[in-house]
């Protein structure tokens, strides 16, 4: 072993000599530990890959945002609205964030298949039960997250995503990046209502005010949730596919169709407790705070009602029955099955 003396120059750092980061050419290992295996998938800004903790072996997702000069990057306001709302329940953990390889890379827990996912794996609706114990977690998630300053502004399925191995029961909110702080966080005071806002979030779930240009708060959050149960429980909602000569004119009819028959003829056709729940969004100020316990308690009392027990047995336990199409993570990854051996090798 070659001793060094204390005082002399210390080595220079190994250079970084990975190229920056494109979806081709990942970066073999993230701060030293996560090292990458596959890509999960791609969004409008951001690539993110399943990785390996390599001290603890435990799964991770790792968001990689390319850093262009000219560019602002999301990832880094995602990051901050992770951080805003850490040791929420059903809010993934962020374990490390930061650039890297030419990249804003954010590594948080690896979560399950979302719930369009399993929509889709379900035959395209979901049963009733399943429905009222999901938005049951919804309401519980978006309450704590209400409860830190801030509003989600992107309520869809494929953003709720059900979490891994001793979480699997249970629902997670991911992907923030439209997050935003509604309450000053020095004053507490909650921000101003603004009208020509831009549409913002996904339209098929959007509560009818985000249509007309109103600033979204917390009750376009709730709405948003009933919107998206009424979608589970139906599995397509009146306003998909519908056809219009431009998107601002297609974004107004949808809105158009929320507030008014297309939208009552639809809760006619589905459980009651969506009236009770639709008219209670509909009726806050911009600035009042849900009922969540209210709403919850809709959900809860039609559970009772029908006899059911909130047992966390969802529709997808029994894919005999109702799965057709397999979510991307049970698919079988080939490359961890051991090739069959012939009973003269086993004997
Ligand atoms: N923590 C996670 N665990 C597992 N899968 C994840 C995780 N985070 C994101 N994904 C998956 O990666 C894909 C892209 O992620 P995400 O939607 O966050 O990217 P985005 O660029 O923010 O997308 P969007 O276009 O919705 O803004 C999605 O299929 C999502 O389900």
């Amino acid at each position: 072993m070659v001793l060094r003396d204390p005082d002399s120059v210390p080595p220079a750092p190994v250079p970084n000599l990975h190229p920056p980061y494109t979806p081709d050419c990942p970066p073999f290992r993230i701060h030293g530990c996560y090292q990458l295996t596959r890509l999960i998938g791609s969004g409008s800004y951001a690539d993110v890959w399943n990785g390996v903790q390599m001290d603890t072996g435990a799964e991770v997702a790792v968001k990689f945002e390319p850093i262009h000069p000219d560019v602002r990057e999301s990832l880094p306001y995602e990051s901050a609205i992770y951080a805003q709302l850490e040791g929420v329940t059903g809010i993934p953990r962020i374990h490390w964030s930061g650039p890297e390889h030419g990249a804003y890379v954010l590594v948080m827990d690896k979560l399950g298949p979302n719930v369009e996912e399993l929509r889709r794996f379900c035959r395209g609706a979901l049963s009733l039960r399943t429905v009222l114990m999901l938005g049951e977690q919804m309401l519980t998630i978006i309450e704590e997250v209400h409860a830190r300053g801030i509003i989600v502004r992107d309520i869809k399925p494929e953003n709720f995503a059900m979490g891994l191995v001793e979480e699997y029961k249970c629902l997670h909110l991911l992907d923030l990046g439209l997050g935003k702080l509604y309450l000053d966080p020095t004053t507490g005071k909650h921000m101003p209502f603004r009208e020509g806002r831009g549409g913002i979030g996904t339209p098929r779930y959007a509560s009818h005010n985000v249509h007309f240009g109103l600033e979204p708060s917390r009750r376009d959050d709730v709405e948003a949730i009933g919107i998206l149960l009424l979608y589970l429980c139906h599995g397509r909602l009146p306003w998909q596919g519908i056809v219009a000569p431009d998107i601002p004119s297609k974004l107004l009819r949808i809105g158009e169709m929320k507030r008014g028959k297309p939208f009552a003829d639809l809760l006619t056709k589905s459980p009651a407790f969506f009236d009770p729940f639709f008219k209670h969004c509909r009726s806050l100020d911009f600035d009042t705070q849900p009922d969540y316990a209210y709403l919850r308690n809709l959900l809860r009392r039609t559970m009772k009602d029908h006899g059911w027990e909130y047992d966390w047995e969802y529709d997808w336990w029994s894919p005999g029955e109702r799965g057709t199409l397999l979510p991307n993570e049970y698919k079988l990854d080939m490359g961890l099955v051991q090739p069959v051996r012939h009973r003269q090798d086993v004997l």
